[in-house]
């Protein structure tokens, strides 16, 4: 593959930028990469890792003559970071975020926006619970969706460049409008994150009052929910507080179909309990069957490896 940047700045040096360095520099995507992260002990890890080319120790110097810059910090603090490197931003450049909320970012960020610089808003569905500089891998995005949130006067040569070196680290694009956006991640990955955070909450509580058999005996669903609940706390705080509406709007739902459910149990309702399990579980085949869960076992891709009903 070819250069697409010649010069990419990454403003954080995390999970989903040290994965986007590993990416491009697989794929000879950026002639140079520049980094920065606020502090000091993640720059250094970065440096010795070589993470980068060059880890500044400012924003301002990382996206000097940077043709594409990358916000890959906390949602809560996009807009900062946007009113710190706009005075030292490249006439042409194109920044981009990864941020996993779209609107706040947008309005956090547009009115630092100098005139003449491209702001195309992104999202990698991408990610694992792990954080930090050295969390990062290049094959991350490979098959994964990447949302783009354009704006309405985006420039259209800017939005396909982007794109082209998002396709190259291996991920499938798509545009959408923002608001859209936080509604669907709500119900795709905001919502299911609290409820893992919650349900270990839970467990938790109930450890220090039962010892330690919630650890020792803990099935797979349990332990599937702890990977979720290990993510970063800052991250996920910054998610809640900026996507707030479409959450409480999906946990409502959640309460709801939630005590649908306890009645169902209270009452002995087993052909109810039945008939919701049946249209959940074909959206879990589904999912699988549209290639979205990339470790799940083979189960619908294949005649005949589907586990018995
Ligand atoms: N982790 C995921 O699964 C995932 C997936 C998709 C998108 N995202 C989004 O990507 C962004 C980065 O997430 P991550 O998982 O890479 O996080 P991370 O915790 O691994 O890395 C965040 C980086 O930002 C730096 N940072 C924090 N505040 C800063 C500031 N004010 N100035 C400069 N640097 C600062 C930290 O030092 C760290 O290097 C977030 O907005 C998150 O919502 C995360
Ligand atoms: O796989 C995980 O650990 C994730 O939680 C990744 C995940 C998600 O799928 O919900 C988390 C947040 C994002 O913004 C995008 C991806």
């Amino acid at each position: 593959m070819s250069v697409i940047y010649d010069r990419v700045a990454l403003i954080g040096l995390g999970l989903i930028a040290g994965s986007m360095a590993h990416a491009m520099r697989a794929g000879g995507l950026a002639g140079e990469i520049t980094g920065y992260a606020r502090s000091s002990a993640t720059r250094d890890t970065a440096r010795e890792i070589g993470l980068c080319d060059r880890v500044c120790d400012s924003a301002a110097e990382t996206v000097a003559g940077a043709d594409l810059v990358v916000l890959a910090v906390p949602v809560g603090a996009m807009g900062a970071v946007m009113a710190e490197i706009a005075p030292h931003l490249a006439p042409g450049a194109t920044i981009t975020d990864v941020g996993s909320v779209k609107q706040s970012v947008i309005d956090a960020v547009a009115p630092h926006l100098p005139a003449g610089v491209h702001f195309i808003p992104g999202h990698p569905l991408a990610g694992t619970e792990h954080s930090g500089p050295r969390a990062g891998f290049a094959s991350l995005f490979a098959n994964r969706w990447w949302l783009l949130t354009p704006l309405p006067d985006t420039d259209p040569a800017a939005l396909a460049r982007l794109d082209a070196l998002i396709t190259a680290m291996g991920a499938k694009t798509d545009r959408m409008e923002a608001p859209h956006h936080d509604l669907v991640l709500a119900v795709t990955s905001h919502a299911p994150h609290l409820i893992a955070y919650t349900m270990v909450g839970v467990a938790d509580h109930l450890r220090r009052v039962s010892g330690e058999e919630v650890i020792q005996y803990s099935a797979a669903g349990f332990r599937d929910f702890t990977r979720i609940a290990a993510s970063d706390p800052t991250m996920w705080r910054d998610v809640f507080l900026h996507n707030k509406e479409a959450t409480l709007d999906i946990l409502g739902r959640f309460t709801e179909e939630l005590f649908v459910l306890q009645r169902a149990i209270r009452m002995g309702d087993g052909p109810q309990l039945h008939d919701y399990f049946t249209r959940t579980r074909a959206i879990r085949r589904g999912i699988i069957e549209a290639g979205q869960d990339t470790e799940a076992p083979d189960f619908g891709r294949t005649p005949g490896a589907r586990p018995a009903e």
